[in-house]
């Protein structure tokens, strides 16, 4: 059966698939994040990989409601992409020398004055931040679902003025001319990819000594049991790895927790950790899966 993938062909999220072992002629893509968890809860893909968290910009709360708006999903792998972006324009896009954009430094390549709109996704911006500060500060920012359909659609409209932030293979692929790379703030940036897939499917992968373990806990109005929440890992010597709130849905200042620790449900600690959190305040678990290793870091480009 095919595996869901945030798309079109060229996002961040198809680099990835490979990293998780899909074969390139099983995989479909969704326009959204949530549009490929729900085909795997229709029964429609067997998986879906989606971007969990970025080493600039944090989580990707997109997925991480999309995932835990139900119960019925789990994530069985991880792995790591390197990213970098470029900004491409529509190759008929006409230099205009002397034309540089308001707010654009003095001496700036000619291309610069013809940019008024630029098109990319939010994680994608917010590692792009300084370079956009500094060379086109007025121009419009307009998000997409994914830095690939940002390109699909300024080389499919070729909309003068727009242009794309996606990797610089992306643009390539929509016919867009690259013409400022390596514009991200970080160099070592890096996304965290799940494979996702429902619990009946999931033939839960056995510890490894190198695992992570996600879990929702679900505080809502009784935020005054966060503390001991977080007591019960360093009872058991659990070394918690991430800590995200998100809205508990019953008004503001309640929350639901998710939780990511090292270890597999299998081992001594984690297993205590996650049945008291299950029997004591209505934890789930989202997946205990290897880790994935930053020392073996593919680079999308
Ligand atoms: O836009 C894409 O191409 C994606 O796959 C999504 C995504 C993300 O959500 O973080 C993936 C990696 C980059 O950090 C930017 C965007």
């Amino acid at each position: 059966m095919s595996i869901a993938y945030l798309g079109p062909p060229g996002s961040f999220t198809q680099a990835a698939l490979s990293g998780l072992g899909v074969p390139p002629d099983q995989a479909v893509p969704y326009p959204t994040v949530r549009q490929a968890l729900d085909a795997v809860r229709a029964g429609d893909a067997s998986a879906a990989v989606v971007p969990w968290e970025n080493s600039v910009e944090g989580s990707v709360t997109e997925s991480v409601d999309a995932l835990t708006s139900g119960r019925d999903l789990r994530i069985v792998g991880e792995t790591l992409l390197r990213v970098q972006f470029a900004l491409g324009i529509p190759t008929g896009t006409p230099d205009t020398p002397g034309s540089t954009p308001d707010g654009a430094p003095d001496g700036a390549p000619a291309w610069l004055g013809s940019v008024r709109q630029v098109l990319t996704h939010p994680i994608a911006h917010a590692q792009c931040r300084t370079w956009l500060g500094a060379n086109l500060p007025r121009a419009d920012v307009v998000t997409t679902a994914s830095t690939a359909q940002a390109a699909k659609e300024v080389g499919t409209a070729a909309t003068p003025g727009a242009a794309a932030i996606a990797s610089p293979n992306t643009l390539r692929r929509y016919g867009l001319r690259i013409v400022a790379d390596d514009i991200g703030d970080r160099h070592d940036a890096v996304t965290r990819f799940v494979k996702v897939t429902r619990p009946a499917a999931a033939t839960d992968a056995p510890p490894t000594g190198v695992d992570r373990t996600s879990l929702v806990v679900p505080l809502a109005d009784k935020m005054q049991h966060l503390h001991t929440v977080l007591q019960e890992f360093a009872r058991s010597q659990v070394p918690l790895t991430a800590v995200l709130s998100r809205p508990g849905g019953c008004g503001l200042g309640t929350y639901s927790f998710l939780l990511e620790c090292e270890g597999h449900i299998d081992d001594p600690g984690v297993g205590v950790v996650v049945a008291s959190l299950t029997r004591h305040h209505s934890a789930y678990l989202l997946g205990s899966y290897p880790r994935a290793d930053l020392g073996r870091l593919a680079l999308s480009r």
